[in-house]
């Protein structure tokens, strides 16, 4: 065997078998049916802005590689002016949310407003609580500070100073602390959560001034799912990142388990490093030797989320053994459950509907640019 020089067009096992070429990447801003809306990086596109109605990849399909809003992907076979393409790749997560079901997001915003709704402590504490079960960042805004005296503000500050957070005021009607949240959520994916009436909405139009045209009529298409737990969208920021508005976080349902309740306070993050309980499992209600157990303000709202989730435990056991007995009977009578459905009847009707929403989809798009052209 000998060592030859390489044929330049001779291919050897490990070679690339394409020529070297960047795939186009872009990220999943929302999703309908089997329809991705793709956000492509400016880069050399032929077009600006953008967005692509894209398929997936037959592969990932049979893969079973889900693809959701906040992905970054891969793009295939673009088709410039009728803004299609393929979705060949979906590159690795950071962050992954079931409730709105969303990749990537990289921050929790929490609004709340000091006045018109007054804020309501236990509230307040709940949504932090489901914020910081995320794991990701949380990043709490005070808005409507036009509405409350400075030494009214610098009370909130230092009372929610005791519970580990640090807040931004805001008013959209000020343009107060804009540019800094500005700050905060650029090159960002970020998820804005809070009680209704805190001026959410405001805020969002206020730092999106011209809330993307292409993605509102998306919204329009998605009107229908749009108030549901299941429906996320991702808008434009100026400054680059992505903000999504997600109804379905506005009841913050605290599906906690009770021994991760405790991380989800800072208060007792900081006390567990300054000390140990006793008991390793100490739920820190009336424990000997409990290093939690204090008077500080949320002490009380820790005890109360905790019976919740013990509660909720309980249920989920009870379920699980009545899931238990049922699996038994069912065993026992045979495949009883079989065959409810006629699938492939099933799968005729729904190639037919996903094939009527893609030329929906399409047509829309085609009143879209019309619109813009005329626009421009
Ligand atoms: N004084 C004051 N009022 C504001 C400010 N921002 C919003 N508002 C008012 O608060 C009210 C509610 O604002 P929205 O933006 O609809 O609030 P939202 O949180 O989106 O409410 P939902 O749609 O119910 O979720 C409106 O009357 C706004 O004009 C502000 O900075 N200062
Ligand atoms: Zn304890």
């Amino acid at each position: 065997m000998s060592f030859e020089a390489k044929d330049s067009d001779q291919v050897l096992a490990g070679d690339r078998l394409y020529p070297n070429f960047e795939p186009l990447q872009g990220t999943v801003v929302a999703v309908q049916a089997n329809y991705y809306w793709v956000r492509l990086q400016e880069t050399e596109t032929p077009i600006s802005s953008p967005l692509l109605l894209c398929t997936r990849r037959t592969r990932l399909k049979k893969m079973g590689q889900r693809v959701m809003v906040g992905d970054r992907v891969y793009v295939e076979e673009p088709d410039w002016a009728g803004r299609r393409g393929a979705i060949s790749h979906v590159l690795p997560r950071q962050s992954e949310l079931d409730r709105p079901p969303m990749a990537n997001a990289d921050q929790i915003l929490l609004v709340f407003a000091l006045a018109e709704p007054e804020i309501e402590p236990y509230q307040l504490s709940r949504f932090l609580v489901k914020a910081e079960s995320t794991d990701l960042e949380v990043c709490l805004c005070l808005s409507k500070s036009d509405l409350v005296p400075i030494d009214e503000q610098a009370r909130w500050r230092d009372r929610i100073s005791t519970w580990g957070y640090e807040v931004t005021f805001l008013s959209v009607h000020q343009g107060k602390g804009i540019a800094e949240l500005n700050q905060r959520l650029s090159h960002k994916i970020t998820v804005a959560s809070g009680p209704s009436g805190v001026g959410k909405s405001s805020l969002i139009n206020h730092l999106i001034p011209s809330v993307d045209v292409r993605v509102n009529a998306v919204s329009g298409k998605l009107a229908k799912g749009r108030h549901t737990t299941r429906h996320v969208e991702l808008f434009e920021l100026p400054l680059s990142g992505f903000l999504a508005d997600t109804p379905g976080f506005n009841q913050p349902d605290l599906f906690i388990a009770p021994q991760d309740l405790a991380s989800c306070f800072p208060e007792i993050r900081h006390r567990l490093a300054e000390a140990t309980c006793q008991f390793n499992d100490c739920w820190h209600r009336d424990e000997p030797g409990c290093a939690v157990r204090g008077d500080w303000e949320r002490y009380e709202h820790y005890l109360s989320f905790l019976d919740d989730a013990i509660a909720y435990q309980t249920h989920l056991n009870q379920q699980s053994d009545r899931d238990d007995v049922l699996k038994l009977k069912t065993k026992r009578k045979g495949a009883q459950y079989e065959a409810r459905l006629d699938p492939k009847k099933y799968r005729q009707e729904s190639r037919r509907m996903q094939q009527q929403s893609l030329q929906k989809l399409t047509d829309d798009m085609k009143n879209l640019m019309e619109n813009e052209d005329n626009e421009g």
